[in-house]
């Protein structure tokens, strides 16, 4: 089944054209990163599907239009983590990730035995529990993505998106989120994050490349031909070479063939 479907999705802002028509499947159980140039359309593709903006076009929730769902059923199975986040900077880090409950509380009936379990496992999932009591405004920019990295697992959503998780990590804690979203898929969940780092992105099952908002290649992390297509994307400003058993984007040098 797909985790996510669109058909023709177009999406404009304020008077730009900015994602032109795009069809695609993502296959539940499958982490897809999403890759291009600055300005392609990634982040607006991410937010289409997350039903965050208006677009034209069909889009797909687990095999059902994502509008027959309804918002809170919707952020039961979606769980979002955006970009540079603003706001509830007062609110302690507990309080934050307690939000990504809040798809599974009663208006009045307040946090559950099981939304406490779910906040506690995530933060001490991210390594952000120490700092439970810390308003958010207070925290590091690595420190605080922890906590909205928390804040998306505690809704224990069977899909995941996230527009540039890795931002502010170091690279230990860039390690940790991959064996998180790699946990993650292997419980059956979907993961899409929008990734910059072609290294990284090419550690997923899965590339979307988009270019000039549309979708320039959709092939497995491993094929070859993604490969061409990441170097292709890139004006061949960059070679994917394997080392130490990964593959990595490096700068093309003068004279590579
Ligand atoms: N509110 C807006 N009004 C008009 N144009 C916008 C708006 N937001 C984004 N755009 C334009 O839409 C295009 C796609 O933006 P988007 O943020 O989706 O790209 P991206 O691929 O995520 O880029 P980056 O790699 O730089 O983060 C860009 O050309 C951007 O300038």
């Amino acid at each position: 089944m797909n985790a996510l479907a669109c058909t023709g999705l177009r999406v404009a802002l304020g008077d730009r054209a900015v994602l032109h028509g795009i069809d695609l499947a993502l296959p539940a159980g499958r982490w897809t990163a999403v890759a291009g140039p600055n300005g392609a359309g990634k982040t607006t593709l991410l937010k289409a599907l997350a039903q965050l903006l208006p677009a034209e076009g069909a889009i797909e929730l687990l095999g059902r239009p994502a509008s027959a769902w309804s918002p809170r059923e919707r952020a039961r199975r979606l769980a979002w983590l955006g970009q540079a986040e603003a706001g509830a900077e007062d609110l302690l880090a507990q309080d934050v990730v307690m939000l990504g409950r809040l798809p599974h509380q009663d208006w009045l009936g307040g946090a559950s035995a099981e939304d406490e379990a779910a906040v506690r496992a995530a933060m001490e999932e991210t390594q952000s529990w120490d700092w439970r009591a810390r308003p958010l405004g207070s925290l590091s920019g690595g420190e605080r993505q922890r906590v909205l990295l928390a804040r998306a697992l505690a809704v224990r959503a069977p899909i995941l998106l996230m527009d540039e998780p890795l931002s502010h990590l170091d690279p230990p804690h860039q390690a940790d989120w991959l064996a998180i979203v790699r946990r993650h898929v292997e419980r059956g969940g979907t993961a899409v994050s929008v990734l910059h780092e072609i290294g990284l992105a090419l550690q997923a099952d899965d590339l979307l490349l988009l270019r000039d908002g549309r979708v320039a290649h959709h092939g497995a992390c491993g094929d070859p031909a993604t490969h061409r297509a990441v170097e292709a994307v890139f004006d061949q400003r960059v070679r994917v070479h394997p080392v130490a058993g990964r593959w990595v984007a490096l700068p093309r040098e003068e004279g590579d063939s």
